[in-house]
C-alpha cells in the first residue's frame, strides 16, 4: 500500500500477524481490499483470498503479493470437483424442458387444486428444487426446496411438492453422476464440492463480502483449520431474502472495525451515519475522501431506486427528456415479464416461470391481490398495470449501455459494491407507516440497510430527494410517548422474551449495562456447537409448521421427564368453555365439541403421567401436537386460521384431532426424541422433585412473565428446536441470564445454565459463575439479582407514569 495505513488498518494487520481469526467490519469505502493486501504482505505464509465475483478476483490478483491466491468460490469448486463435469457443463446448457421431463420419467400432466401442471412445468420445478437445495447446507433435497408456485393454494403447493420430491431425488442422483444426462450447472458442482467438507490447503483464508455469503461457502469457510479472516459490512447485508448469510455477525473471533471512509467526505459520511444508526449498527464513519456535498443534483451519474417499478419510472422520465439512460442488469428480465403479460392479455398461456399457471392477465391480477401472493408477483403486476407491456418493451429497446449513457438507473440492490461521483436517491423508499393508534411504526432494519447502501455509493454529490421523509420520522421517533412503549403498552409489561426484542426495554437496558459482553458468550457457544451433527428436520413437507413443532417437542420432553404440560394448555381448553367472545371461534356446537376434546386431552395426559407405561410414543407425539393448538389459543386469544382446530365440526372428538396430526410431525418428534435419549438419560434419573418443568420465578411478575423450560437438578435448561442453531445469539443468552436473575431469592438453587438443541441432541451448559464472568458481570449473582429487582420496580413506576 503506497499510502500510510490508518491505525485501524494497522490494528487489523497486527491481529492477523499474530495468527488470530478475525472478523473485520469495514464500512463503505474504508479500504478493505487495501487492508487485506496489507495483511497478505505481512507474512510469507500461503493465503487464499475468496472474492465475491470474477471481476473482483481478477482485479485482486494484480494487487496481492505472490503468496496470496485470489479466487472465487466457484473457481475453487471447479478446480476440485467441477472439472470432472466439464463436458456436461457445456453439452447440457440447453436441454429443453420436455427432454428434462423425459429424463426424469415425468410422463403425465398433474391436476392440482383444479389447475393443470404440465410435464414441462413439473420438470422446471424439479430442477428448481435441486437448484434451491444447492444454495443450502441441507444434506438432501427436500419438499420445501420447491419455490412457491403462483396461482396454487396452500394444500395444492404441499401436494405438488410432495409429488415432485422423488423426481428431485432422482434428478440430484443424475446430476451427481459423471454419466448423468440432466442439465449440469455451476451451482451443482459448488454444492458437490462443499459436501466433501474440503480443506482449502492455505495457511490463511480471507473471505470478502462476508455479509452476503452463500450458505454453502459459509459452511466451507467456517470448517477451515486455517486462520480465518472475514471482511465485510453487516450493515450492507441486503441479500438475506436470497438466502445469503452474514458470516460476520456471530463469527467466533475477534472483531475489529474500519471506519475511515476514503470514498467520500464528511457531508456524505454524516448521511451514511444516520442510516447506519437506523440499520441497528453502532458503527459511525468519518469522511476522509474528496470533499463532498449533499443537496440537489440536477444531472446525477446514477439514480438509485427501491424496486424495478420505481426504476422503470425513472427510465421513462429520462427517455422522455431525450437523455440517454442505462439500467443496471439490462432490460431482459423486464422484457420477459412484458412479453409474458402480452401473451396472457392475448389469451394464450406463457412459460414465464412466475406466471405459467395463469390463463389470463385478469387471473394474475386477482391472485396478486391475495395475501399469500409473494412480493415479486405483486411488483410484476404493479409494473405491467402501471406502464403496459408495450411501453415497457419500447423503453427496454431504447436503453443505452452504461458507457454511452448519461445517467445510470439502478435498484439499490444492484448498486451493491459500486460507486459514482454523483448519486440521486430516487423513488420507492417509503417512510414507515403509522399503526392503528396513530403511532409511528419503527423503521424496518433491512430497509434502512438498503438505504445506507444507496447513499454510500456517492463520492462527491448526493441528492437525498427520495428519502427526505427521514427528518419527519426522526422527529416523531424522538417525540414523547413513543419511547418506552410498544403499541401503547409500557415495555415493562412485555414478557422477558418480548422485552429482549427491544434495546430500549428495561430488561435489555439492564443486560447491556450489567452483562455487556454477550458476544463473548455467543462466541463460546458457536465454538461449542461447531462439531454437532447436522440437524434432523422434516424432509417431505414444503411448509413445516416450525413453531408448532417447537412447542410439541417441548411438551414431549416435559412428558418424558414426568412433567405436566403447563397451565397454558388448560387455559386454552378453558377459553373454549361457555360462549365468551373468542376470535375465530366456531359455532357453539363445534366449540362445545372442541372443549370436550380438550378436556379429554388433559385427562389422557394426566392418566399417562400417573402410569407412564400406558401409552405408545406415537400417540404421545400426536397428543403433544394437539396440545400445542390449545396452547395457541391461550397465547394469541384466538383460534387462528391455520390451526388444526379451525377444521373441527360438532362431531369432532380427541381421536379425530390426533388422527389429523400430519405424519411428518410424528416422524419429526420421533427423530428428536431419539436424539434426546442420551442427553436426557441422567435428567430422567433425577428424583421427581428435582425435575421442574416450566418454572416461574419470583421476578416473573415484575415483568409481563418469564417461564423457563426446565430446571433439572441445579441446571436451568432451555430447549431450542431450531434447524439453524448458528443463528441463536444474544437474545437467547440474555434469556438464560434473565431467568437466572429473576430467581431473586435463589429459590431454585441454579448453579448451571444451558441450551438444549433438540434437532442435534446438543447440550451446551455453563456454570453460572463462568456464564456471568464471560458476560462481563462486575458483581456477584446475589447482588445482580438485587439490582435487577430494583431496576424493574423503578421501571414499573416510570412505566405507569409514561403510560398515562
Ligand atoms: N490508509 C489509506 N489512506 C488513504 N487512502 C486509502 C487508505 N486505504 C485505502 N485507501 C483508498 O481507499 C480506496 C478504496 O480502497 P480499496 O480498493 O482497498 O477498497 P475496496 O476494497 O474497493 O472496498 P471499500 O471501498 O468498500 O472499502 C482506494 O482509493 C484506496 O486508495
Amino acid at each position: 500500500m503506497a499510502m500510510a495505513p490508518t491505525k485501524e488498518q494497522q490494528a487489523a494487520r497486527e491481529v492477523f500477524a499474530a495468527g488470530r481469526d478475525l472478523a473485520l467490519v469495514a464500512g463503505a469505502g474504508t479500504g478493505k481490499t487495501s487492508t487485506l493486501i496489507l495483511m497478505g504482505a505481512a507474512t510469507r505464509k500461503r493465503g487464499l483470498y475468496v472474492a465475491f465475483n470474477r471481476a473482483i478476483a481478477d482485479d485482486a490478483r494484480g494487487r496481492f503479493g505472490p503468496n496470496v491466491e485470489c479466487r472465487t468460490a466457484h473457481s475453487l469448486a471447479f478446480k476440485a470437483v467441477g472439472h470432472h463435469y466439464r463436458d456436461r457443463l457445456d453439452a447440457s446448457a440447453r436441454i429443453p424442458a420436455k427432454h428434462t421431463a423425459r429424463l426424469l420419467g415425468i410422463t403425465r400432466d398433474l391436476s392440482v387444486s383444479s389447475r393443470l401442471i404440465k410435464v414441462t412445468h413439473q420438470a422446471r420445478l424439479v430442477m428448481g428444487m435441486v437448484r434451491k437445495f444447492c444454495y443450502t447446507t441441507d444434506r438432501q433435497v427436500m419438499a420445501r426446496h420447491m419455490e412457491p408456485v403462483n396461482g396454487l393454494d396452500g394444500p395444492g403447493q404441499e401436494y405438488l411438492a410432495r409429488t415432485l420430491l422423488p423426481y428431485a431425488h432422482r434428478a440430484w442422483e443424475d446430476i451427481c453422476s459423471l454419466a448423468g444426462r440432466l442439465r449440469f450447472e455451476h451451482d451443482h458442482y459448488m454444492k458437490l464440492w462443499a459436501m466433501t467438507s474440503p480443506q482449502l490447503g492455505a495457511d490463511f483464508v480471507l473471505l470478502d463480502e462476508a455479509q452476503d455469503t452463500n450458505p454453502v461457502l459459509e459452511e466451507v469457510f467456517l470448517s477451515q483449520d486455517a486462520q480465518r479472516i472475514c471482511v465485510g459490512d453487516p450493515a450492507q447485508q441486503i441479500y438475506g431474502w436470497r438466502n445469503a448469510r452474514d458470516v460476520m455477525t456471530g463469527f467466533p473471533a475477534e472483531q475489529l472495525r474500519l471506519t475511515q471512509s476514503f470514498r467520500f467526505g464528511p457531508a456524505i459520511a454524516e448521511v451514511a451515519n444516520r442510516w447506519l444508526g437506523h440499520a441497528g449498527s453502532e458503527m459511525q464513519l468519518t469522511g476522509h475522501g474528496p470533499d463532498s456535498r449533499v443537496g440537489k443534483v440536477t444531472h446525477p451519474n446514477a439514480v438509485l431506486c427501491r424496486g424495478n417499478v420505481d426504476a422503470m419510472r425513472e427510465v421513462l422520465a429520462y427517455l422522455e427528456l431525450g437523455i440517454p439512460v442505462a439500467l443496471t442488469g439490462g432490460g431482459s428480465a423486464l422484457r420477459r415479464i412484458a412479453t409474458a403479460a402480452m401473451e396472457l392479455k392475448a389469451g394464450t398461456r406463457t412459460s414465464h416461470p412466475e406466471l405459467f399457471l395463469f390463463s389470463s392477465w385478469g387471473e394474475v391480477q386477482e391472485y396478486a391481490e391475495q395475501d399469500k401472493a409473494g412480493q415479486d408477483l405483486k411488483a410484476i403486476v404493479h409494473l405491467v398495470d402501471t406502464y403496459g407491456p408495450d411501453q415497457i418493451i419500447e423503453a427496454v429497446d431504447r436503453l443505452s449501455s452504461e458507457e454511452e449513457a448519461q445517467v445510470t438507473v439502478s435498484t439499490a440492490h444492484k448498486a451493491k459494491g459500486r460507486e459514482w461521483a454523483s448519486v440521486r436517491i430516487g423513488e420507492g423508499f417509503m417512510a414507515p407507516s403509522v399503526d392503528d393508534d396513530g403511532l409511528q411504526r419503527a423503521m424496518n432494519v433491512s430497509e434502512a440497510r438498503l438505504i445506507y447502501v444507496a447513499v454510500s455509493r456517492a463520492r462527491l454529490q448526493l441528492d437525498n430527494e427520495g428519502i427526505t421523509w427521514i427528518d419527519e420520522y426522526e422527529t416523531q421517533e424522538a417525540g414523547a410517548g413513543h419511547n418506552g412503549a410498544v403499541a401503547g403498552r409500557p415495555m415493562i409489561e412485555l414478557s422477558l422474551t418480548g422485552q429482549l426484542k427491544y434495546d430500549s426495554s428495561p430488561i435489555s437496558q439492564f443486560m447491556a449495562a450489567h452483562l455487556p459482553y454477550s458476544q463473548n458468550l455467543v462466541r463460546d457457544y458457536l465454538t461449542r456447537i461447531a462439531n454437532l451433527p447436522h440437524p434432523v428436520q422434516p424432509i417431505d413437507v414444503q411448509y413445516p409448521n416450525w413453531s408448532a413443532l417447537g412447542h410439541a417437542i417441548d411438551y414431549r420432553l416435559r412428558l418424558c421427564l414426568g412433567g405436566r404440560l403447563g397451565p397454558a394448555v388448560a387455559l386454552g381448553v378453558m377459553a373454549l368453555d361457555g360462549s365468551e367472545a373468542l376470535r375465530g371461534a366456531p359455532a357453539p356446537g363445534t366449540r362445545h365439541a372442541l372443549h370436550a376434546a380438550g378436556r379429554h386431552l388433559l385427562a389422557t395426559i394426566d392418566a399417562y403421567l400417573a402410569d407412564p407405561s400406558n401409552q405408545d410414543e406415537t400417540a404421545l407425539s400426536r397428543l403433544c401436537f394437539v396440545a400445542g393448538s390449545f396452547e395457541d389459543i391461550a397465547r394469541t386469544g384466538e383460534i387462528r386460521r391455520f390451526s388444526m382446530l379451525a377444521q373441527a365440526t360438532p362431531a369432532t372428538c380427541l381421536d379425530d384431532l390426533t388422527a389429523a396430526v400430519p405424519e411428518y410431525v410424528v416422524e419429526d418428534l420421533d427423530q428428536q426424541m431419539r436424539l434426546a435419549e442420551g442427553p436426557f438419560a441422567s435428567f430422567r434419573a433425577l428424583p421427581a422433585q428435582a425435575r421442574i418443568c416450566g418454572p416461574v420465578f419470583t421476578g416473573s411478575s415484575d415483568i409481563g412473565g418469564a417461564d423457563a423450560d426446565y430446571i433439572l437438578g441445579s441446571l436451568l435448561l432451555d430447549c431450542k428446536a431450531t434447524k439453524d442453531p448458528r443463528r441463536l445469539g444474544r437474545e437467547e443468552i440474555y434469556q438464560l441470564a434473565g431467568y437466572l436473575l429473576l430467581d431473586y431469592t435463589n429459590q431454585f438453587g441454579i448453579d448451571k445454565v444451558g441450551l438444549y438443541l433438540s434437532r442435534q441432541g446438543g447440550l451446551i451448559t455453563w456454570d453460572t459463575e463462568e456464564f456471568l464472568r464471560r458476560l462481563g458481570a462486575a458483581m456477584p449473582l446475589a447482588q445482580l439479582r438485587d439490582q435487577l429487582r430494583r431496576h424493574l420496580q423503578e421501571a414499573a413506576r416510570h412505566g405507569d407514569h409514561g403510560g398515562r
